[in-house]
């Protein structure tokens, strides 16, 4: 379970301060699928980073199954997020330089075999359709394709925490639609709990759960604090 508690952050922009977050209070059970949405700037990329623990709020407890990481230092926040958390990103975040399997490769615990690899990388590549194509660069891959390599890498070490930012935003609807419903079968199936932020409301339908912000941000937009 992923518990946030009377968490509050700001940004000062232009010298002045601004309350974006203001969470009395937010649970998420292991195993949810969540869309969360709501206006842009009205903070839904801040909450992903204080999940994952790229940010720290100024104020307030996140709890992810009962590690504080409120508590944490940078360093083992950094820990906790390459340990516990998958990230997708609209833009994929590929390096340009590797082959999709590659791209995977580099995320592989040190503790695992190289037979466990190779079968682990081997079965993902086939489960999300990338089979023949795993050993092309970035550049020779669609952007649909290039989502799917990236899923694998977010996914393939059972994350406790999947988060994604917008991860069709930057596909054709159709591809959207297949890309999103490949992240959700396999978050079901895995039992990984999944929060992705998505302006597309079409999309959200494909959640079992839509959150949007206002009903758990008290901070009216763009308020001076
Ligand atoms: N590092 C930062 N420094 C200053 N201001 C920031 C920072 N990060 C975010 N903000 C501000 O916080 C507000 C919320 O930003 P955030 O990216 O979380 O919104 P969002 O809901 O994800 O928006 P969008 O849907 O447009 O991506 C915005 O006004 C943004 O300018």
């Amino acid at each position: 379970m992923i518990e946030m508690n009377n968490i509050s952050k700001s940004f000062t922009m232009h010298g002045q301060r601004l309350s974006i977050l203001n969470v009395p209070e937010w649970k998420i059970q292991q195993g949810e699928r969540i869309a969360l949405l709501g206006p842009s700037g009205s903070g839904k990329s801040t909450l992903l980073h204080l999940l994952s623990g790229v940010m720290i709020p100024d104020a307030g407890e996140i709890w992810v199954n009962g590690l504080p990481l409120h508590g944490y230092s940078q360093s083992k926040r950094d820990r906790f997020r390459a340990e516990h958390v998958g990230y997708i990103f609209q833009d994929f975040h590929l390096i340009s330089s590797l082959t999709a399997r590659q791209n995977v490769e580099l995320i592989v615990p040190p503790e695992w075999s190289k037979k466990q690899a190779k079968e682990q990388l081997d079965d993902w590549f086939d489960r999300v359709g990338l089979k023949d194509r795993q050993h092309h660069m970035p550049y020779e891959l669609s952007r649909g394709q290039q989502q799917r390599a990236a899923i694998i890498r977010a996914l393939i070490t059972k994350p406790q925490l999947v988060l994604a930012d917008e991860p069709t935003g930057s596909l054709d609807w159709e591809t959207a639609g297949e890309v999103m419903s490949l992240l959700l079968n396999i978050c079901e199936s895995e039992k990984l709990t999944l929060v992705t932020v998505t302006h597309d409301l079409h999309l959200a339908e494909m959640y079992p759960k839509r959150v949007h912000i206002g009903e758990i941000n008290e901070v009216p937009r763009r308020n001076a604090v």
